[in-house]
């Protein structure tokens, strides 16, 4: 069986007085694609900031291949192996793609170097043509893409995915998934933060749901397809 990448265990995490999430869990293992999966304010946006350390959890642990990096500022969080692309996917409008690309470049945690530009263009085409193009002109698919793509190029041992499919007409959307499943093949390591069950099927390998901040379920996804009750009442389906 492949190494644990990511660990997370017993979070609570709060927004002021309230408290958000109930004892999450949940790990992601090398080359595994894990959907975390729940209704719109279910928590997968705060459990990714949790793990990034930008909302930081009150009770719980957090480890990266075994290193405990609960507690830690985010950009400590970052360099040690973790790319996170946020919901609203954080480019930098007013730079040329290339420029983005560029500024999110730096070897991984153990001075890998896997995503030279000349890579990035191969697995995202799309992007090439674009390279002199102002960031914030681009379509809202093709922001998502930079956002991945610039990700990427910080080497990250886990790639965290905030709702990349949120906002995206289907055929981008379908897009977007092409490139996930590629990047599968490749063998990264991805959880993706989704509502949108239908984007994750043939993508990942693994779900967990979450609702109401507590994890309610867990398994790989062919047993997710086939369980309608869990489909129904967590994820409306
Ligand atoms: N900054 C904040 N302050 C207070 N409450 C917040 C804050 N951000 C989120 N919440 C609340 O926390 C709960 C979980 O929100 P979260 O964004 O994690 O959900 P989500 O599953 O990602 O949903 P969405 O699809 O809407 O992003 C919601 O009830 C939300 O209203």
């Amino acid at each position: 069986m492949s190494a644990t990448i990511i660990e997370v265990a017993d979070l609570d995490v709060y927004y002021g007085t309230s408290q958000i999430l109930f004892g999450v869990g949940l790990s992601v293992r090398q080359g595994e694609t894990m959907a975390l999966l729940g209704r719109n304010g279910a928590g997968k946006s705060t459990t990714m900031k949790a793990i990034m350390g930008l909302a930081p959890p009150r009770r719980g642990r957090i480890s990266l291949r075994g290193a405990v990096i609960s507690g830690q500022k985010p950009h400590h969080i970052a360099r040690a192996g973790l790319g996170f692309v946020p919901e609203d996917r954080q480019i930098f409008p007013e730079h040329t793609v290339e420029d983005n690309l560029v500024i999110g470049r730096k070897k991984g945690p153990e001075g890998q170097d896997e995503w030279p530009i000349r890579r990035i263009y191969d697995v995202f085409p799309l992007l090439e043509p674009l390279r002199h193009r102002i960031a914030g002109r681009l379509s809202g698919g093709e922001q998502q893409m930079l956002a991945i793509a610039r990700t990427l190029m910080g080497n990250p041992a886990l790639l965290l995915l905030d709702e990349p499919s949120e906002g995206l007409a289907p055929i981008i959307v379908q897009r977007i998934g092409e490139l996930l499943r590629q990047l599968r093949q490749l063998g990264a390591t991805v959880l993706i933060a989704e509502q949108n069950m239908h984007f994750c099927l043939g993508l990942v390998s693994h779900a967990t749901v979450i609702d109401k901040g507590q994890i309610v379920y867990a398994a790989g996804i062919d047993e997710l397809k086939a369980n309608d009750a869990i489909r129904r009442r967590y994820l409306a389906l």
